[in-house]
């Protein structure tokens, strides 16, 4: 089982980042909440702001766990995990993506996400009264 965080970051307009998942990298070609595998002795939130500066090159904060669980790829099972996130500052600058947006919760519907991420994308569609 590999541990994944994702971040649900928003800014001040209420909008959510996602990016898509560059040739090469596996899901590639689908959105994603961006994140990334964690490393030893790490938790969910350390990783995070180590991710999102090193693949999108921004500072995030992460402040309330999202929710978990198990998925299974058949030759790769992962255990993902989502944090909301505040963006704080830095410029977007893309390594490990080809695409990034900043979209309104009512047009998550509109991209084609990993499959692990469609219980997320299908709760902040329906709760989307809340931040
Ligand atoms: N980051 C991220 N990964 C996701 C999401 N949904 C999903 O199925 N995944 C999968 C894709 C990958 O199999 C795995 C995360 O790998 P990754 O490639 O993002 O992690 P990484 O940057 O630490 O790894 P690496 O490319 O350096 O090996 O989880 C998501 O929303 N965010």
């Amino acid at each position: 089982m590999i541990e994944v965080a994702a971040a649900i970051i928003h800014n001040e307009e209420g909008k959510l980042l996602i990016a898509r998942r560059k040739p090469g990298k596996a899901q590639a070609g689908l959105w994603e909440f961006p994140g990334g595998k964690l490393e030893e002795g790490e938790d969910a939130r350390q990783c995070l702001h180590r991710e999102l500066m090193e693949e999108l090159n921004i500072s995030i904060r992460p402040y309330e766990a999202f929710g978990s669980h198990e998925h299974d790829y058949g030759s790769l099972r992962i255990r993902l995990t989502a944090w909301k996130a505040e963006y704080t500052g830095g410029e977007l600058r893309m390594s490990d993506h080809d695409a990034c947006s900043w979209v309104d919760r009512h047009e998550l519907a509109e991209y084609d996400f990993a499959p692990a991420d469609l219980p997320f994308v299908e709760r902040l569609i329906k709760d989307k009264m809340n931040s």
